[in-house]
Formats: C-alpha cells, structure tokens, sequence
C-alpha cells in the first residue's frame, strides 16, 4: 500500500486527486495540508508527497522532503527561477517530479509539437495559445510553458530567448523564430491548449482540451506511484510515460 499526502488539499486538484487515488487499491491517502497546517505530520505519514497549491513556500516544502526522503511530485504552476533550483537541490537527495501538466493527452501533443518543430524551419511562425477558468492565477499556464519548451527543444533553441509574452501596445513586428503565448481566462475551462505553426501560405493547429481535471489527478497519482519506485534525481511526465 502507498500512502500519498496531498499539498492544496481543498482545493480544486485537491478534491480530484483524493477522487482518484479512491480508484487504486494500491494506493490510500495519507491526509493533506493548505496553507497554515502542519506539513511535517503529513511528511511522517505519507510515502509520497503531491503538491497542487502554490508557489510560496514550494521551497521549503522540498527541503522538508528532502531531509526526510520521501519523493515529491509538483504540480504547481507558476514557478520562478529560485524554484526550479530548488527541485534541482531537492533532486539530489530524493526523486522529483516537476511538470506543468500531468494527462496523457497534452504530454503526447508535446511530444508531436516538438516532432513539428523539429522538422519545419523557422519560417513557421509558433504562437501557443490557452485558456482556463477566471479562477487561475498564473499566465502562461503551466502547459503553455511546457509545450514552448518542447518547441524550442524540437528546434534546438533555448525559450527564454526566443519567446514572446503579453504582447500589448506598440509592441514592433514579430521576431523571426520567435515563440508566442497568448492566455484567455473565462468560465469554467479546465484547460485548453493550441500550437499554431503558421506559414505565410499554410497553419497546422494542434491542440488539446481537458474535459475535467480527473485526467491530470489520475496522471499525477500514476507519477506519484512511479516515483516512489525511482533513485534520487530529477523527472518529468516524458520519462514517467517514456514518450521522449
Ligand atoms: N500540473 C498539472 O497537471 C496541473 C497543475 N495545476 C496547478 O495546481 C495548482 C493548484 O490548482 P487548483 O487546485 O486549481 O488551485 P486552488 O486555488 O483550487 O487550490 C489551491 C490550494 O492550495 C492551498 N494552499 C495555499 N497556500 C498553501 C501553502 N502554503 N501550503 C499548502 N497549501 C496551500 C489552498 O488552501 P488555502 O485555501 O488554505 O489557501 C488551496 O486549497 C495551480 O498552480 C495550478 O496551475 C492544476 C491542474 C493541473
Ligand atoms: O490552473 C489550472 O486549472 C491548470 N493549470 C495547469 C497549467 O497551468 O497549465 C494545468 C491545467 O491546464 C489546469
């Protein structure tokens, strides 16, 4: 039996997530904590932890698991630099795993934008477009930055020097090679993604909408079983699902 302990209990991953680990009888879950409760309880109780909250005190959290050595998946988006350096330190004591997006569907089209992207020059434009809930704090989302980063490793470049965010005003001509992202917020929509590779004479869309957000809770409790099972390092879904 697995035990994992949710981080962003009560919120809306929270609730899908303890929905899908009732579906596995391998797995029960361990409790979990939001903002103010006692992570160190839950850490003792738990074999692997899952985080769904938000960014501050991500940090610590890792700290935490790592000094304990259990796993951690994070889910939470949003991240600035100081917080990948801080799943790296994590990485090197117990395994991690940091994706902007835990479903099957959108790790698959991110293998296909980078295949695109690899094999079309940068005469094909690369815009990313997505929209979710009015409730979502962070843009780009998660996904976006993840399917960007795919794009940019299909063309053998580095996203931060290439991409093109909230564009507004006199912003001057699109950059040749550059990589665009464009977020909607509305409704109840939990999650749509598209990649537009645009020619002067020919579009190919790809995208990828998620019907309710059972699929990144069954996704991530699959990566969370994973990882128990992993050395120390750092991983994200490609290798969980081996689609790299
Ligand atoms: N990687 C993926 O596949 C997916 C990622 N996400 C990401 O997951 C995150 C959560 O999304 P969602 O569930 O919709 O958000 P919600 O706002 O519904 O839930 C966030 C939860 O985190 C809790 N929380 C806030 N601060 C802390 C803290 N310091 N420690 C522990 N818990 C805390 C909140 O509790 P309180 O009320 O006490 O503040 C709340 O229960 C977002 O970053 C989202 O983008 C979402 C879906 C899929
Ligand atoms: O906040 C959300 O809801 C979601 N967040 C993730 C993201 O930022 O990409 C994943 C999913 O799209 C839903």
């Amino acid at each position: 039996m697995t035990s994992i302990g949710i981080i962003g209990s009560q919120g809306r991953m929270g609730h899908a997530l303890v929905n899908a680990i009732g579906e596995q009888e391998e797995l029960s879950h361990a409790g979990g904590v939001d903002q103010d409760d006692d992570f160190a309880a839950l850490l003792a109780q738990s074999d692997v932890l899952v985080d769904f909250s938000v960014p501050d005190g991500l940090s610590n959290r890792l700290d935490l698991c790592a000094e304990a050595g259990k796993p951690m998946l994070v889910g939470t988006t949003g991240l600035e630099p100081a917080h990948h350096l801080s799943i790296d330190a994590a990485a090197k004591t117990v395994a991690v795993l940091q994706t902007g997006n835990t479903s099957l569907g959108v790790n698959m089209l991110a293998a296909l934008v980078k295949q695109a992207a690899s094999r079309l020059g940068d005469d094909w434009d690369i815009e990313i477009v997505e929209m979710h809930h009015r409730h979502k704090v962070d843009a780009p989302s998660g996904t976006a930055i993840l399917l960007g980063e795919a794009a940019a490793k299909g063309r053998g470049i580095n996203l931060n020097d290439h991409s093109e965010r909230g564009r507004d005003g006199q912003t001057g001509a699109r950059q040749k090679g550059a990589i665009g992202f464009a977020a909607l917020r509305g409704g109840s929509v939990a999650g749509d993604h598209q990649v537009i590779l645009a020619t002067d004479e020919e579009r190919i869309e790809l995208g990828h909408r998620a019907e309710n957000r059972m699929i990144f809770a069954r996704g991530a409790v699959k990566a969370a079983l994973w990882l128990t099972q992993q050395q120390p390092g750092r991983y994200d879904m490609t290798d969980m699902l081996g689609l790299d």
